[in-house]
């Protein structure tokens, strides 16, 4: 009898995201023309992004690749690649340690596991600690806890992400490792759609989270397809203990009252369909939001004059999409910082092209001032 259909569903997830790094490792090392490869390509292409939103079912690998572990000359070379999981001990990532830890010996790859206390709660570094504990069980090696100090930039949710992404960025670098798991659902997904939505900043904040990020690619999400339902099954059937982070139902925190508020009122009122069309929404915008891009990218240079400043009249005959691109990208050159650069700046900016009456600079976050000079747009940091 095979695994339970959770079960199985959380190992395909993660047997997929491990075939696109063997695959990418192999296409690396041939590129570059490494004379000692160190993994095997796999024996099937996968189709889509790893864990894309929408992405069709594709059947189990019938011929696993593997790494050559079983070549002497080679593991004299170099270790076994490793890949890691970032665990809360909440059910989605406690899912996901168990179906790396299943998966990845198959593919001679080693697994290991990293916790971060952010120390907001009296006993979090004994939490924190029982969660090695329970990665250790599962065979996971290395696991260690990362105790971080979170600050106050940007609120509390946004303060405690970013260092857990530093902390997370550490472990990788001083492991050497090939890719962090991240354990994020079709329903975070959808949450951060929404969240999206509401700050009213266009498609590319309604393209939620994607499913490889990061510097060269080192986060992963293999869970974005798969409902939060799916892993808490999966850790209830193999009888994986999870924490449930007391932030989570926590009605101080935007993202909980969403999800426990927000989303079941809109599944109320509009039917259970809407969290995975909201993620099929987001997987929708991502395609847009680079196709324009790059289109943004490529007008860019026909809209700056010899001296290379943007000319209005050109900016103006271009679509309100990539012009307002190209403003955002030449404010950010210029100094701003894209975090505190809103939709209502690039608008504001965007008036002197298409509503230019002799208005002044605009000031811009990071001392950024924008300004219209003899049908040129000027943006330099003030
Ligand atoms: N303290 C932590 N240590 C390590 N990784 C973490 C930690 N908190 C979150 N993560 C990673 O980020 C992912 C998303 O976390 P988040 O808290 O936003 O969602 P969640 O649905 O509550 O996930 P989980 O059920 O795994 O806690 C987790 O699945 C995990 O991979």
């Amino acid at each position: 009898m095979g695994p339970h259909p959770a079960v199985a569903a959380i190992r395909l997830a993660v047997r997929r995201v491990l075939h696109d790094l063997l695959t990418e490792h192999s296409t690396d090392t041939t590129a570059h023309g490494t004379a000692n490869t160190p993994l095997r390509a796999p024996a099937h292409a996968t189709p889509g992004a790893p864990g894309a939103v929408g992405a069709p079912p594709v059947p189990a690998p019938a011929a696993p690749p593997a790494y050559a572990a079983h070549d002497p000359a080679h593991e004299q070379q170099s270790p076994p690649p490793l890949v890691l999981v970032a665990c809360s001990g909440g059910a989605d990532s406690m899912a996901l340690a168990s179906a790396l830890a299943f998966e990845a010996p198959k593919l001679g790859i080693r697994a290991g596991g990293v916790t971060v206390d952010h120390g907001l709660q009296p006993g979090s570094d004994l939490r924190a600690e029982e969660v090695v504990l329970r990665l250790r069980e599962l065979g996971l090696d290395p696991v260690e806890s990362a105790a971080v100090s979170v600050g106050r930039d940007g609120g509390p949710e946004a303060a405690a992400r970013d260092a857990r992404y530093a902390a997370l960025d550490a472990a990788l670098e001083r492991h050497g490792a090939a890719a962090i798991l991240l354990g994020h659902t079709r329903d975070d997904q959808a949450e951060t759609v929404l969240l999206g939505l509401a700050r009213g900043s266009g498609i590319r904040s309604l393209s939620g989270m994607a499913a490889v990020s990061g510097a060269d690619g080192r986060y992963r999400r293999p869970f974005l397809a798969l409902d939060r339902q799916t892993a808490r099954k999966a850790c209830m059937v193999q009888s994986l203990p999870v924490w449930d982070d007391p932030h989570n139902a926590d009605p101080a925190y935007t993202r909980s009252r969403l999800r426990h508020e927000g989303l079941p009122a809109l599944e109320k009122a509009l039917g259970k369909g809407v969290v995975e069309a909201l993620a099929r929404t987001a997987q929708l915008s991502r395609d847009d939001a680079d196709a324009l891009d790059a289109w943004a990218r490529q007008a860019e240079a026909s809209v700056r004059d010899a001296a290379g400043l943007l000319e209005c009249a050109k900016l103006y005959a271009l679509p309100p999409a990539v012009r307002r691109r190209i403003l955002r990208r030449a404010a950010i050159e210029a100094g701003a910082p894209a975090g505190s650069l809103f939709a209502r700046h690039i608008e504001e900016v965007d008036r002197l092209i298409t509503g230019w009456r002799g208005q002044g600079a605009i000031n811009l976050p990071g001392r950024v001032v924008a300004q219209r000079q003899g049908g040129r747009l000027v943006i330099r940091q003030g």
